[in-house]
């Protein structure tokens, strides 16, 4: 488990002082993906920097395996640094060395005999998926190769942890799915605890269990990617939930249907978890004497599971419209009545 507390990062400057990162306290739990994501400059990359102490905190306590890394002395913490593994946007590649020999680097360093490192190396090619490329150097590679090798190097020591700085962010939109494919099939195998820090959502979508967002170096919000995407409160979470779901946001379309008649209503349903895989209208129309027209509907997957909104109007008596609504609602559907859409 890792705790944050009170986190805090100041730079100064002769002229002035950024507060980048501003009393962040957070908790990461064993084994999970914990995404942290926020625009330019919200302070995202001090504070994944401040985690394994690239960048020194300003205040608070960073405790991982209940040990405060703010507090270690710099032998302490180079070898701590073994077990915190971290990737880039940019790879941070050793040139002039094969795939191999950037692979052994970080055993090298930690004095891992030559054997030893060998076997560890050959193991850790096959886990990222690089067999046969050995010996080519990262020039040689495409952008997702050469973020394989930054995975299997950030591999290599067993990290307790593993740091992804914006980790996706060069590659394009296919291979960002095979990277991320693969980092959730190493948090799987070695139940690796990840902290990842991307602008977008698609990535805390496709991988992650939890996540907070930053702005102005605050974590605004935080929680199970399901409920934060479902209930976004602050102003900037709800613009990273409309980059998923843009239609959802355009709600002009359903103006014309929102009408004060007594045998109309439009109500939006909230699909969460395996509710989303449910019939729930043929239901409703096989149990009440009701019409229901589909105005709008959208779907996401997410690690936890599905959600999903639908927009129907429905049309019949004032009572069985009110049976109706009471029944999705009693199938843990939440139903939204719209008397006005803004
Ligand atoms: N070394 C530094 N010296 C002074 N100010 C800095 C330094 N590094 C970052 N900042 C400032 O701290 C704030 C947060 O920057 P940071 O790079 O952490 O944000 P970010 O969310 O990662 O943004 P981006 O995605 O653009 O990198 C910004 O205002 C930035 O200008």
């Amino acid at each position: 488990m890792i705790q944050i507390k009170g986190l805090s990062k100041i730079y100064k400057t002769k002229k002035q002082q950024v507060q980048a990162v501003d009393d962040v306290s957070l908790t990461i739990n064993q084994g999970e993906i914990f995404g942290v994501i926020g625009y330019s400059g919200a302070g995202k990359s001090t504070f994944i920097r401040l985690i394994n102490r690239l960048e020194e905190p300003s205040n608070g306590t960073i405790s991982i395996h209940n040990k405060d890394i703010t507090k270690m002395s710099a032998t302490e913490l180079r070898l701590k640094r073994q077990k915190i593994g971290m990737i880039f946007q940019h790879f941070n590649l050793l040139w002039s060395r094969t795939v191999f020999d950037n692979i052994a680097f970080p055993l090298e360093i930690a004095g891992v005999p030559k054997a030893t490192r060998a076997e560890k190396v050959n193991e850790l090619i096959q886990l990222v998926g690089l067999a046969g490329k050995e010996n080519s150097y990262p020039s040689q590679l495409s952008g997702g190769q050469k973020q394989r090798v930054g995975i299997a190097r950030a591999l290599a020591n067993d990290p307790e942890v593993l740091l992804c700085d914006e980790a996706t962010s060069a590659l394009d939109p296919e291979t960002t799915d095979d990277i991320l494919d693969l980092l959730v099939s190493i948090n799987k195998k070695l139940q690796l605890t990840i902290i990842l820090i991307t602008h977008e959502m698609h990535v805390i979508q496709k991988i992650c269990h939890r996540v907070a967002v930053m702005e102005n170096g605050k974590v605004v919000e935080s929680g199970d990617v399901l409920d934060v995407f479902v209930r976004p409160q602050s102003k900037t979470t709800k613009r990273f939930v409309q980059q998923l779901n843009p239609l959802e946001h355009d709600q002009a379309s359903l103006k014309e249907f929102i009408t004060s008649r007594e045998d109309s209503e439009v109500v939006k349903l909230h699909f969460i978890g395996n509710n989303a895989k449910r019939a729930l209208i043929t239901d409703v129309i096989k149990q009440f004497d009701v019409e229901i027209n589909i105005l709008q509907g959208s779907i996401a997957p997410t690690r936890e599971g599905a959600y999903g909104t639908l927009y129907i109007e429905l049309n019949g008596s004032k009572d069985v419209l009110a049976s109706s609504i009471q029944f999705m609602r009693e199938q843990s559907v939440e139903v939204e009545v719209l008397q006005h859409v803004e």
